[in-house]
C-alpha cells in the first residue's frame, strides 16, 4: 500500500468522528487543528501527530495520554479521545478559544496585580491538584497555559510530565523544559525534586505576568544558566512590596528553602482580594469506572452484577465527555441531527 493511502487511512479514521479545519496551534512534532465533533457539534481542538516525525518523541506521546487520563480539573486541558492508527495519533483535547497565556501578556504588556492575582491562583489550583496526582508538569510557562472561553486559564502539554514510581518525593534527574522557567537544581544537572522545580517555575511565570519580561534571560545559553544559578534579578519600581516578597520566596535558588505549592495556597498575597485559600479540588473528578446500575440477571438466582464501565478514550468517551461539557456550559444536551 503507498505511504500517502496508508496515511489518508489515518486521517480518515479522524474524519468519521470529527470535521478538521485550519491549524491553531504548532509546535516540535505535533500540529493542532480546530475541529468539530460530528455527533454533539461541540468544538475540539485535535493534536495531529505522524508517528514517522516522531521518532524518539513517541515514548513522550504515550506518557502525556497515559497522565491526561488520570487528570481532570476545571484548570486542565481534557482530553477526550485518542484515536490511534498505524501511521498517526490524534489526541482530541478540549478547544480554549482564548489562545496563549503568552500571548495575552504580549498583547498588554504586562498584567495588573489583581488581574495576575485571578490567574495566578488557577494556575496554582492547576499544580496542587497535577501534584496530588503524583505528577510534576516540568515544562510550565506562559505558551502551555491556554485561556478558555470564560477566560479561565486550562493547563496543557504534559509530555514531558513525571509520575516517579516512589512519589513526588522521590528525586528526578532528566534535564526537561524551557530554560528559562528551568530551576537551578535542574540545569545544573542535579537530582531534583519535581514539585519544587515546579514551584521555581510558577515564581517565573508570575514575575512574567507582572512585568511582561523574564526575571533571567540571555540570548547566549551558558549566560542564561549562570544567571539562573546565582539567582539574582532585579524587581521594577512598580511591583508592590507583597509582590517582591512572594517572588523572592518562590525564586529561591535553593529548594529547600522555597515556598511549597500548598504554602502558595493560603499565602497572604495569593489571599488578598480573595481572604480564602485557593480551591484545589477538581470539580470534575475523572471516575476510572463508572458503575452502571445493578441489575438484577435472574430474580430466582437474584445475582445482581454491577457492570462497570472504564473509560477507553474512544468515541464513546468522547461523546459523553462533550455531551458533559455542554450540560455545564447550559447548552441543550442533544446529539446533532442527521445531516
Ligand atoms: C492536555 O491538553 C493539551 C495537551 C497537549 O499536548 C497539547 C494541547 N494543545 C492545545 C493547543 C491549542 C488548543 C486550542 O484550543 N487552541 C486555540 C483554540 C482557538 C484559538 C486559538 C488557539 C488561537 N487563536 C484564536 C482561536 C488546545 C489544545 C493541549
Amino acid at each position: 500500500m503507498p505511504v500517502e493511502r496508508t496515511e489518508q487511512r489515518g486521517v480518515d479514521e479522524l474524519r468519521k468522528y470529527y470535521e478538521v479545519y485550519e491549524t491553531i496551534g504548532s509546535g516540535g512534532f505535533a500540529k493542532v487543528k480546530l475541529g468539530r465533533h460530528i455527533l454533539t457539534g461541540e468544538k475540539v481542538a485535535i493534536k495531529i501527530m505522524n508517528k514517522k516525525d516522531l521518532g524518539e518523541d513517541l515514548p513522550r506521546v504515550k506518557v502525556e495520554i497515559e497522565a491526561m487520563k488520570n487528570l481532570s480539573h476545571q484548570h486542565v486541558c481534557r482530553l477526550y479521545q485518542v484515536i490511534e492508527t498505524s501511521t498517526h495519533i490524534f489526541m482530541v483535547l478540549e478547544y480554549c478559544p482564548g489562545g496563549e497565556l503568552f500571548d495575552y501578556i504580549v498583547a498588554k504588556d504586562r498584567l495588573s496585580e489583581e488581574e495576575t492575582r485571578v490567574f495566578f491562583r488557577q494556575i496554582a489550583s492547576a499544580m496542587a491538584y497535577v501534584h496530588s496526582q503524583g505528577y510534576a508538569h516540568r515544562d510550565l510557562k506562559p505558551e502551555n497555559l491556554l485561556i478558555d472561553e470564560n477566560r479561565n486559564l486550562k493547563l496543557i502539554d504534559f509530555g514531558l510530565c513525571a509520575k516517579p514510581k516512589g512519589g513526588l518525593s522521590y528525586e528526578l534527574m532528566t534535564c526537561c523544559g524551557s530554560p528559562a522557567y528551568a530551576a537551578p537544581e535542574l540545569i545544573q544537572g542535579k537530582a531534583y525534586i519535581g514539585s519544587e522545580a515546579d514551584v521555581w517555575s510558577m515564581g517565573v511565570l508570575l514575575f512574567a505576568l507582572l512585568c511582561g519580561y523574564l526575571p533571567f534571560d540571555d540570548e547566549n545559553c551558558m549566560a542564561l544558566y549562570r544567571k539562573i544559578a546565582r539567582g539574582r534579578y532585579d524587581n521594577p519600581r512598580w511591583l508592590s512590596p507583597g509582590s517582591v516578597l512572594l517572588l523572592n520566596q518562590m525564586l529561591q535558588v535553593d529548594p529547600k528553602r522555597r515556598l511549597s505549592v500548598r504554602q502558595l495556597l493560603d499565602h497572604p498575597w495569593v489571599m488578598k482580594d480573595y481572604n480564602s485559600p485557593v480551591e484545589w479540588y477538581s470539580r470534575q473528578p475523572v471516575y476510572t469506572h463508572i458503575q452502571k446500575p445493578k441489575y438484577v440477571i435472574d430474580e430466582c438466582l437474584n445475582i445482581e452484577t454491577e457492570l462497570t464501565l472504564t473509560w477507553r478514550y474512544d468515541q464513546t468517551t468522547a461523546t459523553y465527555l462533550l455531551l458533559l461539557s455542554k450540560k455545564q456550559k447550559g447548552k441543550p444536551v442533544r446529539l446533532r441531527p442527521e445531516p
